[in-house]
């Protein structure tokens, strides 16, 4: 099932899961299934990350083009609240964000278009997040944006209230004074 989100280019897809007595079977990733949605991206570099403590977060991360990336996420292990923001200069949704319970149990997964930044905040401890991207690491190329920006105001869960954060999140930029490399083609 895919699923369209009050943000363009956003969705929330639910690969169908086969389950039997021995537990399930899903196709978690079909280029052709989602082409066949009008989802045409072809995913290079597939990353993944555990966080050991509830309330870490990671994001809000982008890499700017020409190294954008499309991202599609899932939870491996565990569950956390995904986050995609629009940061795409005239964009009529810039600023605004959009977020999903990703988690094993639901295996719900949201794909994340280039021109939105990305982060999560774990919901259980020892959660894994598996997510495919369409281009390379380009560390060169990355910006992020500060996760709790009172501009974006992204209503976190409460698991957040004393987050763990890399030292590069924790300084992060805020949205106020942010020139942003994308701009939104209507
Ligand atoms: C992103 C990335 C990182 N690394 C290395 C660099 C560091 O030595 C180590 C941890 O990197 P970082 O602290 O940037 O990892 P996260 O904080 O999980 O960053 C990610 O978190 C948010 C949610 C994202 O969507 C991005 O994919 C990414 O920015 O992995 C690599 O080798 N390849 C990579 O593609």
């Amino acid at each position: 099932m895919i699923e369209d989100t009050p943000l363009e280019g956003v969705k929330v897809i639910t690969p169908k899961r086969h389950g039997d007595h021995r537990g399930f079977f899903s196709e978690s990733y079909s280029r052709k299934a989602l082409a066949e949605a009008g989802i045409d991206v072809e995913f290079v570099q597939d990353n993944h990350s555990l966080s050991q403590a509830v309330g870490t977060v990671r994001g809000l991360h982008f890499q700017a083009p020409p190294r954008a990336q499309d991202k599609l996420v899932r939870c491996g292990r565990g569950a956390l609240f995904d986050v995609a923001v629009d940061i795409r200069t005239g964009s009529p949704t810039y600023g605004q964000w959009f977020g999903a319970e990703l988690s094993f149990e639901n295996g719900r997964q949201l794909l994340v278009p280039a021109g939105f930044a990305h982060g999560f905040m774990t919901l259980q401890p020892d959660t894994e997040i598996v997510y495919k991207c369409s281009d390379y690491y380009a560390p060169e190329t990355e910006g992020d944006l500060l996760w709790n920006d009172a501009d974006i105001a992204i209503e976190w869960p409460d698991a957040g209230a004393d987050p763990v954060l890399s030292q590069k999140d924790a300084v992060a930029a805020t949205l106020k004074g942010f020139v942003s490399p994308f701009s939104y083609r209507g």
